[in-house]
């Protein structure tokens, strides 16, 4: 594995008067795609959050090998790049509007979009093919249309990593199988992709899996290695199973015997 992009050691948190983050030592790699997964509750967007500093925490995050308080403010945003679940956006902003928010952590206060910004903007919305509703209020799109404008604004950030909380929410097949090209696409450059995904099908199609379980980490391991198949299976009770299906792994669920 590559040197990590992303790490922590002893990294708590609380959210009001419950620590639900444990003690977390976790590395992800470079130029790997990182699922989470694991039981409602477990601690997945906290762990996510915590990462891209959005929470409050105690312990020490690495970014890129540099300790994350000492990075400026404006260079970090440039680095880690956010999707958020069922992020707001203002609902009467223009799509394109939206994703050149993206590109503020590159402008200067009073400079405005430069011809490169405008450059990204297009080519990120031409990727999560959003283009051509570029002049259609965020609020007129439909939950679909609205999460590919949501992704192409963190993509149109051009950072080394990509964390997303349920990026796959309300995204039809096709669209799904684009959102794994493009996550593919982003590795290969030696990007880093982080996604919770409570679709385990789709966690599998992942590099390495992290479960997590009552706010510790339960397991991290290759999505193709059969420990890490055993280890979702205990997360969840026993309750799906993983099975080789046309060369690729899925998830079955298992129904209870009465
Ligand atoms: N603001 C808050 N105050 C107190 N507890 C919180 C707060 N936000 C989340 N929690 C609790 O922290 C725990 C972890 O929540 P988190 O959203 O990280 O879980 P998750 O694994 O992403 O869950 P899910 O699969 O349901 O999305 C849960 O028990 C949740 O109830």
């Amino acid at each position: 594995m590559s040197a990590p992009a992303l790490q922590c050691s002893g990294l708590r948190v609380r959210l009001g008067e419950r620590e639900v983050l444990h003690d977390i030592d976790l590395a992800l790699p470079a130029g790997r795609w990182t699922a989470m997964a694991g039981p409602n509750g477990a601690g997945k967007t906290t762990l996510l959050k915590a990462l891209a500093q959005l929470l409050p925490a105690h312990g020490r995050i690495d970014i890129l090998g540099r300790p994350a308080a000492r990075w400026p403010v404006r260079e970090r945003a440039r680095a880690i790049a956010w999707l958020g679940q069922g992020d707001a956006g203002a609902e009467d902003l223009l799509a394109r509007d939206v994703v050149m928010l993206g590109r503020l952590p590159h402008q200067d206060w009073l400079g405005g979009a430069s011809p490169a910004d405008h450059a990204a903007v297009e080519a990120a919305m031409q990727e999560t093919q959003c283009w051509e509703w570029r002049t259609r209020a965020l609020g007129s799109l439909s939950g679909g249309e609205r999460q590919r404008v949501l992704l192409a604004r963190a993509l149109a950030v051009q950072a080394p990593i990509l964390l997303m909380d349920e990026p796959l929410s309300h995204l039809d097949p096709p669209h799904q199988a684009d959102w794994l090209a493009i996550v593919r696409r982003h590795v290969a450059r030696g990007g880093t992709a982080v996604s919770v995904l409570h679709e385990i099908g789709l966690a599998l199609q992942a590099d390495d899996i992290v479960l997590l379980q009552a706010g510790r980490i339960a397991h991290h391991g290759a999505a193709a290695d059969p420990a890490t198949h055993r280890a979702l299976e205990a997360v969840f009770a026993h309750r799906l199973q993983v099975h080789a299906v046309a060369g690729r792994w899925v998830a079955l669920p298992v129904e209870e015997v009465q």
